[in-house]
């Protein structure tokens, strides 16, 4: 405890004064910041004063020589300085505490700094100036409880111990330290908190969340309302009731197949192939009626893919993925979208009361070659956006035999081919699909008969999600029949979320479409295991598809 006569800043920050409000000293500067105690037998502090800054004692006067461009309060008996472009710590003579020097230092707690290397990698320094562990990270916080925050270069942040280990194996999108045993966390769907086991106390998401005061946290819901809640996620009060207007909320949802049908149209007519362009020009192109495809481009400016200034319009980024030419386009998707694939949502309730199995939508598509192209290449766009970051950590050999099985129209066999073109890529699918596919090494198989190739490295990419356990086990057990001694398989799949309900609407689209179901990493271990293989290590970057890949048990 401080028994140092406190000194405040004064009303306008150009000096101290006691508590009485009378100056401490007779001098003036720009800017003052607080005293701080060095060693609990003098205090100090932070001035500047034309572009120059030191510290000072109660009285005013410099406590050392030298001049700095920028200095803060000292803290665990060193304080940050900015020289140049150089910051560091110095003791309180006005040396520096070490040779170091870093594009941003913080302040001592706890005896460590974050400190940020010229390069742009954060880590922690003890204060000797010696770094604490040998990782760095894109950003990282201060200690508390003994647990620091740090954030890895694919943007997640984690919790990390003083010796750079880490905490939990959980990452999020954004993270606080712990107090009092809580740390905010947040994920896809919003934030909650989460125990130093990295796993959320409770299942709802929010749009922000305090930290726990004595058992409680004040939150605000996804819709506006602002709520106290305990540890076990309750609301034990509620503050302001949801500013949303959740009737008008729900209506949307309920038309939610108005926007689905509008971007189908203008993929049919491929308007985004002919923009920028007037309306009349437009109704030429597409062979439609001027005052009609107004209506339709209204639309399709309130749903933010085009705009129209001085009569012209323009793609928004959002619409550029309609055009027919982008290599990502999503214009084959909304059209897939709108036809077969919703038809059958439609018998989604009489799923619930019965188990009911629809055709084979995978056989029913590779029957018509149009279908297939335009399916496949919905396939090979979300393929392209989920599998191109993840194709480089894959650990693929010299010479291996590598099947890519129910690879569609071969996509992620081209992408592995390019990163690895000294392996022997063969691309496995339905006969309709194979023939339309532009790969050169292919062969037409079914998952569920015997496979036509041994091969090291197996790919099974959004395969088994389309199918039930008992088929997808099935596919697994006929995949490690292929595979050779000391081979391994990579499935690549969304996983679902232990403790949200994120990715819930998509596994209601399995259902209805192909039969099958989104997983957890946890449901995946056990189809894996009685199918006598194992995670052996995952690869999960910042998009939405994580690779396990399996080894036999
Ligand atoms: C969701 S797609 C995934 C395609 C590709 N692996 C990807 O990640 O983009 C499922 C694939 O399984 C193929 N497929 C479905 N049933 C099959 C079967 N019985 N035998 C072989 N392939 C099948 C489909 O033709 C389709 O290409």
């Amino acid at each position: 405890m401080s028994i140092l006569a406190k000194l405040s800043v004064s009303g306008d920050g150009k000096y101290h004064t006691f508590a009485d409000g009378t100056p401490a000293y007779s001098a003036r500067f720009d800017e003052v910041l607080s005293f701080h105690d060095i060693d609990n037998a003098y205090q100090v502090a932070p001035v500047c004063l034309n572009g120059q800054a030191w510290h000072i004692n109660e009285t005013g006067e410099a406590i050392y020589p030298h001049k700095f461009n920028r200095t803060f309060g000292f803290y665990c008996g060193l304080a940050a300085v900015v020289e140049n472009d150089d910051w560091f710590h110095i003791l309180p003579n006005g040396f520096a505490a070490y040779a170091q020097r870093y594009a941003f230092v913080g302040n001592y707690q706890q005896n460590i700094a974050v400190v940020c290397n010229k390069d742009g990698f954060y880590f922690h320094i003890d204060k000797l100036g010696q770094p604490l562990y040998e990782n760095k990270w894109i950003y990282c916080g201060d200690f508390r409880e003994g647990i620091a925050v740090a954030q890895a270069e694919n943007g997640l942040s984690t919790h990390i111990d003083k010796q750079g280990r880490f905490i939990h194996s959980n990452w999020f999108l954004d993270l606080d330290v712990f107090h009092k045993g809580f740390a905010r966390a947040k994920s896809d769907d919003g934030w909650h908190h989460i125990d130093k086991s990295g796993k959320p106390i409770y299942a709802q998401r929010y749009a922000s969340v305090e930290p726990f005061y004595n058992g409680f946290s004040r939150v605000e819901t996804h819709s506006g309302a602002l709520q106290i809640i305990n540890e076990q996620g309750n609301v034990i009060r509620e503050l302001r009731a949801a500013k949303n207007d959740d009737f008008g909320a729900l209506s949307a949802d309920i038309v939610g197949y108005w926007r689905t049908f509008t971007i189908a149209a203008a993929a049919d007519l491929k308007i985004f192939d002919y923009l920028p362009n007037n309306t009349a020009q437009l109704a030429i192109h597409t062979n439609t009626l001027e005052k009609r495809l107004t209506r339709l481009l209204n639309a399709l400016a309130e749903l933010g893919l085009v705009k129209c200034e001085q009569h012209i319009w323009h793609v928004l980024p959002k619409g550029a993925f309609l055009n027919t030419n982008h290599p990502m386009s999503l214009a084959s998707a909304a059209i897939e979208y709108r036809g077969e694939l919703m038809q059958r949502w439609h018998s989604l309730t009489q799923l619930m009361q019965e188990d009911i199995k629809a055709d084979d939508i995978f056989k029913q598509v590779s029957l018509s070659k149009e279908h297939t192209q335009r399916h496949h290449n919905m396939l090979r766009s979300y393929a392209l956006k989920d599998y191109q970051e993840l194709v480089c950590y894959l650990d693929i050999d010299k010479g291996d035999v590598v099947f890519d099985a129910a690879g569609g129209n071969g996509l992620l066999a081209q992408l592995i081919l390019d990163q690895f073109p000294s392996s022997n890529v063969i691309l496995g699918d339905l006969a309709g699909v194979i023939d339309s596919s532009e790969f050169n090494n292919k062969r037409a198989f079914d998952l569920f008969e015997t496979w036509p190739v041994k091969a090291n490295k197996i790919m099974l990419s959004r395969v088994l999600h389309d199918w039930n356990d008992t088929n997808a086990l099935q596919i697994l057990l006929n995949a490690a029949t292929s595979l050779q001694h000391n081979g391994a398989i990579y499935v690549f799949e969304m996983l679902l979320d232990e403790y949200s309900f994120g990715g819930s609407l998509c596994d209601l689209h399995l259902l209805t479409v192909t039969g099958g179901q989104e997983r957890t990493q946890s449901q995946f271990e056990a189809l894996f295991k009685k199918a006598g293989l194992c995670i052996d290590s995952v690869i999960k970057k910042d998009g939405l598809v994580t690779v396990m890949k399996l080894i036999r048990t």
